[in-house]
């Protein structure tokens, strides 16, 4: 657990980085630009009183968790799928889309259809609450790959602008959730550095209203 009065960010590579620094920056909070193509996994921000760690995004609940974060960003569906013991503070609104169920549009029901997924709790819970058998299988990429070439009858996967769904033939055909990232933390560390984590809260909350 840290103890100082810095706050150590658990912060996505990849997309979600983009959009999240975005915010940070126009919340007033002086994210260096020299850092966004970098490779450096800590990153500090002593301007904001801040230390980034660049974490893989489905790691990111996992840090904070044990505490070697105070918070961090994550999508709903890394949060829905990882069930880590963290509060879940604040919708940033970024990084939208949706998860799905997909296939081939000539998709016939089967006895027990198997389903390709990199969220297999999510998939699994969704099925079982609708009182359907299928299959889980995990996969950790390339999903839509799985029912062009017969590994699945279907996919649970993320859809943000269709395009890999057109550039391969495949169709939505039960939209699950919207999905947008989340600003978590840890739940000690909540209470210990409550002044800063509010005080970080109150300033995102203010700027996404303006900018609307
Ligand atoms: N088109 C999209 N596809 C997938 N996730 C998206 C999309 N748009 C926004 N997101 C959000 O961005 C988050 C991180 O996605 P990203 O692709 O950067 O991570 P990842 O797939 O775990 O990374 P990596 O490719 O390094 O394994 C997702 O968890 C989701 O919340
Ligand atoms: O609707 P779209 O805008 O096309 O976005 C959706 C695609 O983006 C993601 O894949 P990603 O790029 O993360 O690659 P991956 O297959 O390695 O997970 C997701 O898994 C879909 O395949």
């Amino acid at each position: 657990m840290t103890d100082n009065g810095i706050l150590k960010v658990a912060m996505p590579k990849g997309r979600i980085y983009k959009q999240a620094s975005k915010l940070f920056r126009q919340a007033g909070l002086p994210i260096p630009e020299d850092f966004d193509d970098s490779r450096k996994l800590i990153i500090p921000v002593p301007e904001a009183n801040m230390e980034f760690i660049m974490a893989k995004p489905v790691d990111v609940p996992t840090y904070v968790e044990y505490g070697v974060a105070d918070i961090g960003i994550v999508g709903k569906d890394v949060l829905m799928e990882e069930t880590k013991d963290v509060y879940e503070l604040f919708d940033l609104g970024i990084a939208r889309c949706r998860m799905s169920v997909i296939g081939l549009p000539d998709w016939k029901p089967v006895i027990h259809p198997r389903v390709a997924t990199k969220y297999p709790n999510v998939a699994s819970q969704y099925f079982r609450e609708r009182g359907q058998q299928v299959e889980v299988i995990k996969l950790n990429g390339s999903i839509e790959l799985a029912p062009l070439i017969g590994l699945a009858d279907r996919i649970v996967d993320m859809v943000e602008t269709g395009q890999t769904l057109r550039e391969n033939g495949l169709v939505e055909m039960e939209e699950m959730f919207q999905v947008t990232s989340r600003l978590i933390a840890n739940r000690v560390s909540y209470r210990l550095k409550n002044t800063a984590i509010q005080a970080l809260c109150d300033r995102l909350g203010q700027s996404m209203t303006v900018q609307g």
